[in-house]
Order: structure tokens, then sequence, then C-alpha cells
């Protein structure tokens, strides 16, 4: 998605024309948005892959004109890593300052943690606590004291998945600093319509999309998640002239064996996707 730029070299996000909230959680970001006028607030985003975290946090920033800077923290090993690193530059060792410290000095940012959960290592969330905390300020014998800007939205998100549920994997003393907002799936109509209007395919093909991606979802047997990005790429295969089943077979991302039974038992249930017969040709031009 394009950005537009801000000042600072911090990119304030372009509004997604076509995502879809509900309005129990578009009322939560205003209330957010308001709370943030009188102190930083962090907001923990719950949900399973692919759901549309991330795209809340980005749509966010889009809407309300601030700018966004995202940070990875379950790649993190080590306490100081987001703040910067020592590197050689002309035969000397320099401290080299990273986004992070930047962001949380810049006034009314938006600040996504990714994977908040998943810290490669656990101390790695200690100078996070500092400034998620109401101190809002942490000292660095490389930085000095860098404190929380007025105005600056923090957004975690965690993955919900079949290994734990909600927020319960994460830190207590973190969790409590948080609002919580859970985000799930759109309902099937707004999938059809995000479908239609995001990747070009018919009003059929895009419920037929959800009928497949339904019944793939409720057969637990099958252990297949399928999110609104799986779909999004199920759309863009077919609205690229694919069949259902070229789309199945590239989005899905499973082993051979489950993507078997997942064309059988589409097969079978609804006759939905055609055999293939596999021939080879010579790929030699586009
Ligand atoms: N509510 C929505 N309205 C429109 N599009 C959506 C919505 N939710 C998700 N999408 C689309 O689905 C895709 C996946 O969304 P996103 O990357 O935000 O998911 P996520 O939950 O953050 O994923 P991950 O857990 O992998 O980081 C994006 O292309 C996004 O535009």
């Amino acid at each position: 998605m394009k950005t537009s730029s801000s000042a600072n070299g911090l990119f304030v996000p372009e509004v997604d024309p076509y995502y879809y909230v509900s309005t129990e959680n578009q009322s939560f970001l205003d209330k957010f948005s308001k709370i943030s006028k009188k102190h930083p607030v962090n907001v923990l985003v719950v949900g399973k892959q692919g759901c549309g975290k991330s795209s809340l946090v980005r749509q966010y920033a889009a809407v309300n004109g601030l700018p966004l800077a995202t940070f990875q923290i379950g790649i993190l090993s080590e306490p100081g890593q987001l703040f910067g690193e020592y590197a050689l530059e002309n035969g000397e060792t320099r401290y080299k300052q990273f986004l992070f410290p930047q962001a949380i000095q810049t006034p009314n940012c938006v600040i996504h943690l990714e994977e908040i959960n998943r810290p490669e290592h656990p101390k790695a969330l200690n100078m996070l606590f500092s400034i998620l905390s109401d101190d809002r300020q942490v000292w660095m014998d490389e930085l000095g004291l860098l404190q929380v800007a007025p105005g600056v939205v923090f957004f975690a998100t965690l993955n919900e998945g079949a290994e734990f549920v909600g927020t319960e994997l994460l830190d207590p003393a973190l969790r409590d600093r948080f609002y919580v907002t859970t985000m799930d799936f759109l309902p099937n109509e707004v999938e059809i319509e995000v479908l239609e209007k995001k990747t070009g395919v018919t009003h059929e093909q895009a419920r037929e999309i959800i009928t497949v991606a339904n019944s793939i979802r409720a057969n637990a047997d099958l252990g297949v998640d399928v999110s609104t990005r799986k779909i999004l790429m199920l759309g863009e295969m077919i609205a690229a002239g694919g069949t259902l089943r070229e789309a199945i077979v590239t989005s899905l991302q499973t082993d051979k064996k489950t993507l078997e039974s997942v064309l059988l038992s589409l097969h079978v249930n609804q006759g939905k996707v055609e055999k293939s017969k596999t021939e080879y040709v010579q790929y030699i031009a586009a």
C-alpha cells in the first residue's frame, strides 16, 4: 500500500478504501484516539494470523493522518536491540540509532509492535516495559533519557493460534498495561464484498471462494487456517484467470497430503474442484 511522507522520515499510510471494521472496534479506536490526546496509550490487538490486525493499525494511522512505525518484536534477542547498535565506521566504533527511539519521541506517532508475545529472548522486552509503563521513559547510556512524546499510541499485535488462546501467554505485568481489543475474521457477506472490491472477482466467484473457505474452516481435521489474507490470494488467482483448484493449490500453503485431503473433501462434498491431469510443456516465453 502507498504511503505519504511526513517531515521526519516517518510515514503516514494511505487509507485503504475497502477496509472494514466492526462498529464496536471502530468505537474503541475512537476512544483510544481521544485518550491519546491526554497521554500515550497502549492497545493490544489479539486475533488469528491474517485476520487483519496489522491492517487495523495501519488504517488507524491512515484515518487519523498519523505517522506509523512498525517493529518486529518476535525477532528480538536482546533488550537494547530496538534502539540501535554499535557499528564500525571509518575504523571507529560508533553507536548507530535505529528508528525506534525516533518514533517514540515523535508526537502522535502510531507505533506497531508486532508479535509482542514471541521475542526470541524474554529479556528483550525489558526496555519496552519502562516505555509502556506510566513512566514512559527509559535511560540509555548511549542515547540518554528517552521520553515518549505526547499523543503516541502503541499498538501491540499478538497472534492467537492453536497453541495458545488470547493473551494468556503474555507476561501478566506487561498485559496489565494494555487496553485489549479482539479481532475475528469478517462475516461472510463482508468478506465477499472485500473480495469483490479488492481483487475484482465477480460476486458469484467471491461467493464460491467463501463457500470453499467455510467448508475448509469447518473441517477441523484438515488443520488448515483460511485467513482473510488467504482468501484475498485465492481471489487474486481467480481474477487472474486461474481455476479454483489452481488458486487453492498455490494459496493454502499446506503439505501435499493435507492439500490432497482438502481437494478431495471439496470435490466429494461439493463437486467444486475439477480434477487435473498433469502434462508437461516447454516454458520458454510468457
Ligand atoms: N477488515 C478488513 N477489511 C479489508 N481487508 C482486510 C481486512 N482484514 C484483513 N484484510 C486484508 O487481509 C490481509 C491480511 O491482513 P493483515 O496483514 O492485517 O493480517 P494480520 O492479522 O496482521 O496478519 P499476521 O497475523 O500474519 O500479521 C491484508 O491484505 C488486508 O488488507
